[in-house]
This record gives structure tokens, sequence and C-alpha cells, in this order.
């Protein structure tokens, strides 16, 4: 009797102390936490709308209508209306405010001068937002686009030598040759059609090509190999922008659903389709022992994980004993798969789309190509100081990633307190931009800012605006875009071959309705009425 007594008062004491402490926990995350760090950026003089409990500003998220500016054309209605509730908010308490989505806190910067300190803090405490990460969890798994601290070092120590520009220039064969591949193609379509002149929604077929320059120049496997992944990829690409967690609230992706169920089963496809092509290498490395080993990101990708292995065997690794190496080969080849391909496509076609819209950059272009590469025949990209020769081009593409950069927001978490400036972030809050706004803000580029005016990049970026660390197309600081010498490579090689081959205007059956799918894309499509250059004259 005194024992079963005994027992059942530990029993009460332990049920009491986890109730207590889950209480403490949830006081903490739900009421004190968001109270605290609210109060250490008001203290800065930093405002916001007034939120309620317990969804924050949720309710008015979803209530504000989108507000065009005057001076802003109607092609540009899309830019307020992607986050019209920024636009609002910025208009009433500045350029940097907070805002709630319930527990979350959030810190709206367009502030150039902010973004200036932000872009030199280079710690990991200042990383991937980890409630963005789980929502992207099946589709990225732990490569670096979403990594944090010890995970994302080791990757991206891994690879940042590989596109550096020394390494981009070993590629441009491989993008030369698939350009062309393209060129042939649309040549084909023309010469097949009656008035040899055709419509092509452009981003269909640059898709395809950056998708195959991606596995070539990476992964040193042919489009066919890549096709599924990329398919794939965009398919989960496509159901996780339909959800609101990418906002901060509202994440039910825990329950089981028919939707999270098939997210996890693409996982699995795509995961195998991966290592596929991962034991291809490996099959190939062992059959060539002494034979040259292929030079590309993949067998870098190997060869320093494996090594990774044996550090960490002898507890002298970068990551945790245990850390799952076989995943992380996939994972880190997914991330480049991902990062790599839609964005210099989307980039490509926004760029096509306004050399079309404004001709009279597409004759510059043109120029510059018949006074760089002379008037003997086609560019050929075997010589990189050519390209970097061709000043009218970079600014044309640094325009058009300006007004139409694939990258929509920019977000990072605080992982703990941080003195930015002269700013005090606390830990936990997170931080958004908005590139569309930012790259319009009046104030940083001039009261044209809305408008298509390459010449602006005449002296580079600084040259361009006040404040250039807010030109952030391919990010800022620790996180900055690795790909950007590829891309920019890529893109230019692309634009001079369509420029120089093919005559092209907007397609009257063109709607102008840029909208976000995680990246800036255009809803419609982009429809160009392309003939073969000079025909008929
Ligand atoms: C026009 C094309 C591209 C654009 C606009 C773009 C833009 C970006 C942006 C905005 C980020 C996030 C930066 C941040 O959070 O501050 C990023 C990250 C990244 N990009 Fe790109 N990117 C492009 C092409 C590429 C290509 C071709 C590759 C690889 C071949 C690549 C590899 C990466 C990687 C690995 C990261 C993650 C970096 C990290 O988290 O440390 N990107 N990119």
């Amino acid at each position: 009797m005194e024992f079963e007594y005994e027992w059942l008062k530990k029993l009460w004491w332990t049920v009491g102390l986890i109730v207590i402490s889950s209480v403490v926990i949830l006081v903490e995350k739900v009421l004190l936490r968001p109270r605290r760090i609210r109060k250490t950026l008001e203290k800065q003089g930093i405002k916001g709308p007034k939120p309620s409990f317990p969804f924050g500003n949720v309710t008015e998220m979803q209530q504000i209508r989108p507000q065009r500016p005057k001076y802003a054309d109607i092609t540009e209605e899309w830019v307020y209306s992607l986050f019209p509730y920024f636009h609002t908010w910025k208009q009433q308490y500045g350029s940097l405010f907070i805002y709630s989505t319930g527990i979350k806190q959030h810190l709206y910067v367009e502030d150039a001068k902010v973004i200036k300190d932000l872009s030199v803090h280079m710690s990991p405490d200042l990383g991937r937002v980890e409630y963005l990460n789980k929502a992207l969890l099946p589709m990225l798994g732990d490569g670096m686009v979403r990594a944090n601290g010890k995970s994302w070092i080791f990757q991206r120590n891994l690879i940042i030598a590989e596109l550096f520009m020394s390494k981009v220039k070993t590629m441009m064969g491989h993008m030369e040759g698939s350009a062309l591949e393209i060129v042939q193609k649309w040549e084909r379509l023309i010469n097949e059609s009656k008035d040899k002149i055709v419509e092509i929604v452009i981003e269909n077929d640059l898709k395809v090509l950056s998708e195959d320059i991606i596995s070539k120049a990476c992964f040193g496997s042919d489009y066919t190999q890549g096709k599924y992944i990329f398919e794939i990829l965009a398919r989960m690409q496509n159901k996780l922008s339909k959800t609101s967690t990418l906002l901060g609230y509202l994440n039910l992706s825990f329950l089981p659903s028919k939707e999270s169920k098939e997210i996890w089963k693409l996982k699995k496809e795509v995961d195998a389709l991966v290592l596929n092509i991962i034991h291809a290498r490996e099959k190939q490395n062992q059959e060539n022992n002494n034979g040259e080993k292929q030079n590309d990101l993949l067998q870098k990708i190997i060869e320093g994980v494996a090594h990774e292995k044996l550090l960490n065997a002898s507890g002298k690794g970068t990551l945790k004993p245990g850390h799952d190496m076989n995943q992380l080969i996939i994972d880190l080849c997914k991330s480049i798969y991902f990062a790599g391909s839609e964005s210099t496509a989307i980039t490509a076609v926004w760029a096509l789309y306004l050399i079309s819209v404004y001709p009279e950059w597409k004759q510059r272009i043109r120029d510059e190509i018949s006074e760089i590469f002379g008037d003997d025949g086609p560019p050929s990209f075997t010589d990189m100081t050519k390209l970097q020769k061709m000043k009218t081009l970079h600014m044309v593409v640094l325009e058009s990633m300006r007004l139409y950069g694939p990258a929509v927001t920019n977000s990072r978490e605080t992982f703990a307190d941080l003195k930015i400036g002269d700013l005090v972030l606390p830990k936990g809050l997170y931080l958004w931009m908005f590139l569309p706004l930012l790259h319009r803000d009046v104030d940083n580029w001039g009261p044209d800012a809305t408008e298509f005016k390459p010449e602006r990049f005449a002296n580079g970026i600084s040259g361009a605006c006040k404040y250039p660390q807010a030109y952030l197309p391919f990010g800022y600081g620790s996180r900055f875009c690795l790909g950007q010498n590829f891309t920019l490579t890529e893109i230019k090689i692309v634009i001079c071959l369509m420029v120089y081959n093919f005559d092209f205007k907007l397609s009257p059956n063109y709607v102008h309705c840029p909208t976000s799918n995680l990246l800036l894309v255009p809803k419609y499509g982009v429809k160009l009425l392309v003939s073969k250059r000079n025909a008929g004259k």
C-alpha cells in the first residue's frame, strides 16, 4: 500500500512537471519571445502594423489590395500586386518595418543603408530561414541552398572554386554547343513555316537549354539523364509555391495529406535518379582506375564527400559523426540542379523580352558583336576576353536583372542576437526583402527607377545607384549565389546567338503577367515572333 502510494505520488509529480514545463515553453514561444523581439526593435525606432492575437497581421496581409503609384506604368502593375502589403506598409512605416504572422516576427528591409551593413555580415548566425527549410526539405534535403551551420560551410567550401571564372571558361564550349542546338531548332521551325516567321514560347526552349548546360557542364551527363530530375523538381516547386508556409503562417505540412504524401513520393523518385548519375560516375571512376578522371563539379563533390567520410571516421571532419554522407551527395547535387537551371532560363527569357520591347538595344548589341567578333561570321565563344569586352550586352543583362531578376524575395533568420551596423537584431527574427520593389527604389536608382535604361550601368553597378549593395539579383553576404559567373556567361552567349541569328518582336498574343512561383516567371509565357535575321531584305 505504502509502495503504491509512493509510486502514484511520483507519477503525479512527473505529469505535473511535464504540464508545467509545456505551459512555460508555450508561453515563452507564443507570448514572451515575440513580445521581446518586437520590444527590441521598437526601442530602436522601428515601427509597423499593430499585431493582434493569435495571427498577428495575417488578416491584413490577406485583405490589403494592390495600389500602383502614379509614376509607375501599367506594365508595372504586377510589382504592386505580388505582395501588396509590403508596398502599403512601406508607405506607412518607411523602408524598415516590423510585422507579425503570429508567433513569428518579421523585419522588412528596403533601407539601403541597412542592406549595406547586412551585406558585410558574414557569420553563419544570419542564415536560411528554418521554417522555409522545413517546407523545402523533401525537395532539397540538406543541400547547400537550404542548409545552415556546419553542413552549409562544408558544402560551400567544397564547390566554391568549381564555379570560379577560371572553371567557367572551360564550360563555354558546352554552353555554345547547347545554345546552337536551339538556334538550329528555331531555324528549322522558321524554314518549315509558310511565312518564314513563327511564334515561339521561348521559355520552353530556354529551360531545356539551361538544363542541358547544367547537365553537361556540371554533371558530365546529357540532358536525357537530367531531364526527369528537372521535371520532378519543377513539379515539387510548383506544389510548394502554393503553400502559405512560405510566408510564415499556417504551416500544416506536418499533417499527413494527399499533397504531402505526393511530395515525399516525388522526393524518392528524384533521389533515385540523382543516385543513378552518381553511381554511373563512381563505376566509371573504378573502371578508369589509372586513367584520367573527369574534372567537373560532380567529380569534385564525390571526391570531397569521400574525403570528409575518412576524416569523419577519425573524428577530424567538419561534419558531425554519423552524418549521412550518401544523402549529402544527393542533396548537394539536387541543390545545383535546382539553383542553376530555371533561374538562368528565366533571366534569359526576361532579357529577350526586354530586348524585343526595346529594339534599339538589339541593334546596339548587334553593333557590338560586329565590333568585337568582326563581320566574318557568327560569333564563336572559345575566348572569354571577347565576351568580357561586350559592355552593352553586360549593361542590358544587369538592367534586365534589376527589373526582372528571377529571385522575388530574399530572406534570412537570425540564430543569435546580432549587431548589424547601428541595429541590434534579436535572435529568432526573420528578415525579408522584396526585390522588385527594392530594385525600383526611387531614392536609390533615381526618378527613372521603373524605366528600362541599361545605360545607367555604363559605369558599373556603383555608377548606377547610390547604394550598389542594394542591387541584389544574386543575393548578398555569405549566402551570395555561387553561380553568378556561370550564369552570366551562359546568358550572354545565348543572347548573342539569338540576337545575331534572329529578328524577333513581341507577339500580339503576349500577355504581360509576371508572377511568382518562388521565381519571377511570365504567367502566360513570353511569346515572340521570330524570323531569320535580314530575311527577305
Ligand atoms: C540568373 C541565374 C541565377 C540567379 C538569379 C541566382 C540567384 C541566386 C540567389 C538570389 C541566391 C540566394 C542568395 C541569398 O540568399 O542571398 C542564390 C543562391 C545560390 N545559387 Fe544562384 N542564381 C542563379 C544561377 C545559379 C547557377 C547557374 C548556379 C550553379 C551552377 C547557382 C548556384 C547557387 C547556389 C549553390 C546558391 C546557394 C548559396 C548558399 O546558400 O551559400 N545559381 N542564387
